[in-house]
């Protein structure tokens, strides 16, 4: 049994839908054409979900989607939530929540997010195969407050957040669809924002081994974690961080939406595709 006020709104979504998603799928700024894919749409807005938060941030809908790609039942959420809308963290995650008590096995997360490694180009898409969590350094996690047992464990275990199968599974899938000129693996690393990073920032945290950084994802990725469901999460290269102080490049959110849909089919495509491979291939699934 779940705790009662994430039960009702998984219970009310339950009776609103006869779709029972295996696959829940999260998509970053930008990258909510990935809804678009799903067949037989039952969709609604997050302000018709009791008890769900609402999307502030420009490129994110605010619509939970379900529907099925080649037959497979899925939930995409077009539009996540971030620390930095004022949200608590738990909040933020708590569709991870929903997802499982949907009966969501795996969990695909999409972000966007700025290049630091510098043999990526804008517009690499990188496979997470592990991440930094600037927040929780500072002990902002969203397990924070009494375990829920009924969910997982109180110290989950992270060194596997990032399934090596569908890692694989990427890679493979990349490299037939004629990706893999573009396609990277790396270490994602969450701040908080709003404020994009300083050149100071930018140069500590590459020398600590992170490949790309962004505001999401690895809040989503604890609690999913924490809860059992297998994670899969990419990161499309939106802008390349700024590392050097004679560069005139200056982050900024229009770059991050403009390069999300330049990508997007591509990076649809290899999401899609390798949903229906889960379902053909025993062993990814
Ligand atoms: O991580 P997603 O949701 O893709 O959004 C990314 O894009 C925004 C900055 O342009 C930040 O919210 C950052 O986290
Ligand atoms: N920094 C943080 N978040 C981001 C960036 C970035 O450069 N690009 C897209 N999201």
């Amino acid at each position: 049994r779940f705790s009662q006020t994430k039960k009702n709104d998984a219970d009310w979504l339950l009776t609103q839908t006869a779709v029972r998603p295996l696959v829940g799928i999260v998509c970053g700024s930008g990258l909510g054409g990935l809804a678009d894919l799903l067949k037989d749409q039952v969709a609604f807005n997050y302000r018709d979900i009791p008890n769900f938060p609402q999307s502030t941030v420009h490129g994110h809908a605010g619509r939970l989607v379900f529907g099925t790609l080649k037959g497979r039942p899925c939930v995409c959420m077009q539009g996540r939530f971030h620390l930095y809308e004022g949200y608590p963290i738990q909040k933020i995650t708590l569709p991870m929540r929903i997802f499982k008590m949907l009966g969501v096995k795996t969990v695909i997360l999409t972000n966007a997010a700025g290049g630091l490694n510098q043999d990526f180009k804008v517009g690499d898409i990188m496979i997470i195969k592990d991440h930094l969590n600037m927040p929780g350094f500072a002990g902002n996690n969203p397990l924070t407050g009494p375990n829920d047992e009924r969910f997982g464990v109180r110290f989950p275990c992270m060194s596997d957040a990032y399934d090596r199968e569908l890692l694989q599974m990427a890679m493979d899938v990349g490299s037939e669809l004629g990706y893999s000129d573009f396609l990277r693996e790396g270490v994602y690393c969450a701040l908080g924002g709003p404020s994009f990073e300083t050149i100071a920032e930018c140069r500590m945290l590459h020398k600590l081994g992170v490949d790309a950084v962004g505001m999401s994802t690895v809040h989503e990725v604890i609690v999913a974690r924490h809860c059992g469901m297998r994670v899969f999460a990419l990161s499309l290269i939106t802008n390349q961080a700024v590392m050097d102080y004679d560069s005139e490049e200056k982050a900024n959110h229009n770059e991050v939406l403009q390069t999300a849909k330049q990508r997007a089919q591509q990076l649809e495509k290899l999401v899609s595709t390798m949903v229906i491979r889960m379902k053909h291939n025993n062993n990814y699934s």
